[in-house]
């Protein structure tokens, strides 16, 4: 079995990725799913404030690598060769899958450029969206704060998503296929 985990900056193509190998009947476990999972265990509505406010209290009661851990639990779940990790934010969380699958683990950076992503963004128009580069900036600075500048130094693999979507599909699928 085959464990791949995206991170990349904000708006760098970690969804898109996720979504191409959703695309390959290639399972996905998303990290934000166990933490809306866990508000709603807690009988809490899902709300932006409750969903933040659970993750965080996870990561303080059981430590940084809380979510990683239940994600783990749900991939052994899972029965394919390949399974995709979506949603990883901090160094820890990088740890616990190297402990747990050991070379059958391979993180995967996506890099694309600050204006590049401001660009995506602004199209994107997500809820959540930055509306301007001091926004995106804000952004960038709270994930790294969480230690994604580090995770994404570790990386096995580097794509590079500064050109078309197709090239980006071309490259992630290829990626997936030869894993
Ligand atoms: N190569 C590309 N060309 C054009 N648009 C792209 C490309 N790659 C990604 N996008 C678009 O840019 C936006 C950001 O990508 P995506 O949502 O996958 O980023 P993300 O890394 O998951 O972001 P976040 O961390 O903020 O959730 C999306 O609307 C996506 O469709």
């Amino acid at each position: 079995m085959k464990i791949i985990a995206f991170v990349g900056m904000p708006a760098s193509g970690k969804s898109e990725a996720s979504n191409i190998a959703r695309s390959l009947n290639i399972p996905v476990v998303n990290m934000g799913d166990v933490v809306r999972e866990e508000t709603a265990r807690c009988g809490l509505p899902p709300t932006d404030e409750n969903i933040g406010g659970t993750g965080t209290r996870l990561r303080r009661e059981e430590g940084m690598d809380a979510i990683a851990r239940r994600c783990v639990h749900k991939v052994h779940l899972l029965d394919s060769p390949v399974i995709v990790i979506d949603g990883t934010r901090n160094i820890e969380e990088v740890n616990y899958f190297k402990n747990q699958f050991g070379d059958d683990f391979k993180l995967v950076a996506i890099d694309a450029s600050f204006d590049i992503r401001f660009e995506r963004v602004k199209k994107r128009a997500r809820s959540d969206d930055m509306c301007s580069t001091e926004e995106l900036k804000r952004r960038d600075e709270r994930e790294k704060g969480w230690g994604l500048d580090k995770a994404i130094e570790i990386a096995d693999i580097t794509i590079s998503n500064t050109s078309s979507l197709e090239k980006f599909h071309e490259q992630v699928k290829k990626l997936l296929i030869n894993l």
